[in-house]
């Protein structure tokens, strides 16, 4: 059965081997060396927020989506992460996936240079082409999907990414990834309330696999969160962390909608 994740991990290597072809490995890691240092602190960022008593939101920046269709037509994303920054987020998620998400890498430059905030590059990554392409781009984080790496997989790239500076987020959506997921170093994970395989959406899944998250680790309530009750049910369960797109992206303005959502 090929389902839709499936079909976008083949497209991920095929877009590779195409991108191999256009630049060598060893040409882009020289890039992406050459930025090491110049990253801004994603985890950083995300933890002050929250130390200063604010929820700490990673406010997302996508056109489109594979369930949702288009999104946003009036799409500027360096005007979109200039009111995120005024309205508090901590940080910036930019989808760079073209085929699926309509997002492009200019995406995420143009909102990296538009603002202070770290940038989570939000895309689905199998090879660490793609991490040596976040660190060139100008991003600050890399996303790192369970449901779509074996074990040995996510650890060579999490290496890879913080061998250039690159923080990293990994993504789960149930008990046996979490498990995976805490095997890493990086004591970022996000849970995902989205079934990246039928788009089912539940909140249940953060409240479930919530008592599984050991203490050093910093949890991310990913996908879902469009209403106030939303946010209030994960605070008032100790979640502090929010990962979201489709609530402010249909808003007119989406950094009125993050100061309204997390007011
Ligand atoms: O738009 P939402 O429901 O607020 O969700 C944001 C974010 O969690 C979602 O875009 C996402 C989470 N994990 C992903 C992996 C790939 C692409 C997209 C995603």
């Amino acid at each position: 059965m090929t389902d839709i994740l499936n079909r976008i991990v083949e497209v991920k290597w095929e877009e590779v081997a195409a991108a191999k072809a256009r630049r060598s490995p060893a040409s882009l890691r020289e890039e992406a060396e050459a930025r090491r240092g110049e990253q801004l602190g994603f985890e950083r960022s995300l933890r002050a927020s929250i130390a200063a008593g604010h929820a700490g939101v990673i406010a997302e920046i996508k056109k489109a989506s594979p369930s949702k269709g288009v999104l946003r037509e009036d799409f500027k994303p360096a005007e979109i992460a200039e009111s995120y920054a005024r309205n508090g987020a901590a940080c910036l998620s930019v989808l760079t996936d073209e085929r699926f998400f309509q997002g492009s890498v200019a995406h995420l430059r143009q909102a990296r240079a538009a603002c202070e905030l770290p940038v989570l590059r939000k895309d689905f990554m199998v090879d660490e082409y793609q991490v040596m392409e976040a660190g060139a781009m100008g991003a600050d984080c890399i996303l790192l999907i369970a449901a779509c790496l074996a074990d040995s997989q996510m650890a060579d790239l999490e290496a890879a990414a913080h061998a250039i500076g690159l923080d990293v987020l990994v993504e789960v959506h149930d008990g046996d990834e979490l498990d995976r997921a805490l095997a890493l170093k990086t004591p970022l994970v996000g849970i995902n309330n989205r079934n990246l395989r039928t788009f089912d959406v539940t909140l249940d899944t953060t409240l479930d696999l919530l008592p599984r998250v050991p203490a050093d680790r910093l949890l991310v309530t990913e996908s879902g969160i469009l209403g106030v009750a939303d946010v209030k049910r994960m605070r008032d369960a100790n979640v502090h962390a929010f990962l979201v797109g489709e609530a402010f992206m249909r808003a007119p303005d989406p950094g009125q909608a993050l100061a309204t959502l997390f007011a």
